[in-house]
């Protein structure tokens, strides 16, 4: 798009929430109005809500005093496919590709380009209007820290902050009563929080789905410290972990979303076995959603803060289908298609882990 063309934007949420989100449509909002002076335009819902044509104008006041302020004020979903929506016709719904409804409502707007703030659905679909020739920017966002292409996420320092302070109130409840205290923390297929969080908060085990954990291994190292005359240990368990050679556990399913699998379970599993394999006092404590709540830390205020800004001056140099990133200490892109399917695990030499056990703590293997 030639630079003078660019009059009027589009941004949107999708996917689960994240600490963050509010600032970077902040950000957007005041870069797009105060610098360039474009019209801005928030989309409901995420895809649910372009698909509605639920598209309502976003001034300069709605996104003042939102910068500290959790969620998201556009709302966000995870369950409606632009290019793959449920559509009744004659009694019979079909799924159908609705993507070019989708780009007539920014039509009948004049709006000229898109910023979607998201995780790896998000962009999937975000890619998919760039090849059809809408003008988009993606956002990457997840307190899970699993997206490709970027070092970082906005909204995973949060998390991890949160799950540490957690872990560290665990401690001393684990101390009084000489049990073992097992946090079940959130990361899908990545154990992200759970390295940082384990190794911030000093927990005794880590658990990650990168590394099946030997259920022997774990055992011994709790008897091991109790043997020491440790009257406790904290073990932090990434969601998506499994023991080698076992499965993930998985809590439910959610029908009508992209990814239906929810994980939630390996806990309270974990303490079941330990408590019969060692016969020690154990107990389970899931963090949950808690991990997606409250106002964005200071980091995640600035990340967002750049990204977003990032996103308008892109857009107004005429740059396109391309998503924000943080690597090697800056702000840079990345074509959108690149990332599309990749997901970014913790690798088995990371420094963290390399620290963590040199300094006494176990993976489990
Ligand atoms: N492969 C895909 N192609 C097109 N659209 C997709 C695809 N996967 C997901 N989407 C759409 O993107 C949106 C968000 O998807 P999803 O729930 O996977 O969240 P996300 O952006 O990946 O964030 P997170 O997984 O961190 O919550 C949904 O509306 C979903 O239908
Ligand atoms: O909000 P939902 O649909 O339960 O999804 C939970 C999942 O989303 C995340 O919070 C973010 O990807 C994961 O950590 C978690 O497994
Ligand atoms: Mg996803």
């Amino acid at each position: 798009m030639a630079k003078a063309r660019l009059k009027s934007i589009a941004v949107m949420t999708g996917g689960g929430d994240c600490p963050g989100l509010n600032a970077v449509i902040r950000a957007v909002t005041k870069t797009a109005i105060n610098d360039h002076g474009l019209t801005v335009w928030g989309i409901q819902d995420g895809y649910l809500g372009f698909i509605e044509n639920r598209i309502e104008r976003l001034t300069y006041e709605q996104t003042s005093n939102i910068l500290t302020v959790g969620g998201t004020i556009l709302g966000s979903s995870n369950t409606s496919n632009p290019f793959q929506f449920p559509v009744a016709t004659g009694g019979r719904t079909q799924m159908t590709d609705v993507s070019d409804c989708c780009i007539e409502h920014l039509k009948e707007r004049n709006i000229d380009a898109l910023v979607c703030i998201g995780g790896d659905g998000t962009m999937a679909s975000a890619a998919k209007f760039a090849k059809k020739g809408l003008t988009v920017i993606g956002v990457p966002k997840t307190i899970d820290n699993d997206l490709a292409g970027t070092d970082v996420t906005f909204g995973f320092d949060t998390a991890v902050t949160t799950a540490t302070e957690a872990i560290d109130k665990v401690h001393t409840t684990a101390s009084s009563h000489q049990r073992v205290m097992i946090v079940e923390v959130m990361g899908r297929y990545a154990g992200w929080i759970a390295l940082y969080a384990g190794a911030a908060s000093g927990a005794d085990v880590i658990i990650l789905p990168e590394i099946p954990y030997k259920l022997d291994t774990v055992c011994q190292y709790v008897i091991g410290r109790s043997k020491k005359g440790k009257r406790f240990s904290i073990i932090v368990v990434s969601e998506g972990a499994k023991e080698k050679g076992g499965q993930m556990v998985v809590l439910k399913r959610v029908a009508n979303s992209p990814d239906p699998i929810r994980l939630g379970g390996i806990g309270e599993k974990l303490a079941e076995d330990i408590n019969r394999q060692t016969g020690l006092d154990c107990r389970a404590v899931v963090l949950g959603h808690i991990q997606r709540g409250g106002t964005p830390t200071p980091h995640d205020r600035t990340l967002a803060t750049m990204f977003g800004h990032a996103a308008i001056e892109l857009l107004a140099a005429g740059v396109k289908n391309r998503l924000v990133v943080w690597n090697g200490g800056g702000i840079s892109s990345v074509p959108l298609a690149s990332i599309a399917g990749k997901i970014k695990t913790v690798p088995r030499n990371h420094t963290l882990i390399k620290a963590a056990k040199a300094i006494g703590a176990t993976f489990g293997v």
